[in-house]
């Protein structure tokens, strides 16, 4: 059934959709690898819709399969879907400007974390409501970290307590976010990056392990599990 989104809410969701999965190996651009039986980006989707404060969601798909990507999202939520860049950066650049009129707070979510529950979208919409400029889910870092040179031979050990291993939905104040891609340079790896350029606050939230990237073959095994586990 299509799920229904919420036109009194203030959040839009911007889902950059649109990158290969090289780190996956070879096969379809990585959103539309199946976790399940179906497309990670059905699955992230899904659980967007689901969040009782979203309002838009628009997909930023490879540009060869914007209209395959409509399709396939029709029976899903009612999406907004425009054709990626050729780096994460361009292709939220390119959702952000198809945003409509109305929402206040704009976040930011990967395909690739196709199993984020929707009370994390609440939770970092919530904090962004609360007053927050800018909001990113984070966990603590659980390995030892090490900086090591060119030959592989460690340098130091980097002091853990004050590093955050950072996911996504990223929240923003819509302003902030459009001013920071206005003014961006080079591609950074997450939008927080290019707010942070602009010396605006970025602040945490706790982050789920449910919200994992699925980048190598591994995480996607992992992802089988966790849903199967989850009947
Ligand atoms: N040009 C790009 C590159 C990435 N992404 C998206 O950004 C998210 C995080 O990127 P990543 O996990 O690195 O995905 P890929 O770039 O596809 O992975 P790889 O680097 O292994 O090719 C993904 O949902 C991906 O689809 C995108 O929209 N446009
Ligand atoms: C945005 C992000 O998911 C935060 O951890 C991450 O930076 C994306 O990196 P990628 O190399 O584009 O997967």
């Amino acid at each position: 059934m299509t799920a229904q989104l919420n036109p009194r809410g203030d959040v839009a969701v911007l889902v950059p959709a649109a990158g290969a999965g090289v780190r996956l190996g070879p096969g379809r651009p990585k959103a539309l690898r199946l976790l399940a039986g179906e497309p990670l980006l059905v699955h992230a989707v899904r659980r967007l819709a689901a969040a009782p404060s979203v309002h838009t969601i628009v997909v930023a798909a490879p540009a060869a399969e914007v209209q395959a990507v409509r399709e396939l999202l029709a029976p899903v939520a009612p999406v907004i879907v425009v054709p990626g860049g050729a780096e994460r950066q361009a292709s939220v650049a390119a959702a952000l400007a198809a945003v409509p009129a109305g929402p206040t707070i704009v976040l930011v979510h990967d395909a690739a974390r196709a199993l984020t529950p929707p009370d994390l979208v609440e939770s970092v919409a919530a904090a962004v409501r609360g007053g927050r400029d800018a909001v990113i889910p984070v966990l603590p870092v659980v390995d030892t970290i090490k900086e090591v040179g060119a030959d592989e031979v460690v340098l130091g050990t980097v002091d853990r307590s004050a590093l955050r291993a950072v996911q996504t939905p990223q929240g923003f104040r819509r302003a902030v976010l459009s001013a920071a891609h206005a003014a961006a340079g080079d591609s950074l790896t997450d939008d927080a990056g290019l707010v942070e350029k602009q010396g605006v606050a970025v602040s945490c939230v706790p982050g789920s392990e449910y919200a994992v990237k699925i980048t190598r073959p591994f995480d996607l095994a992992l992802a089988e599990h966790l849903l199967a586990a989850a009947g």
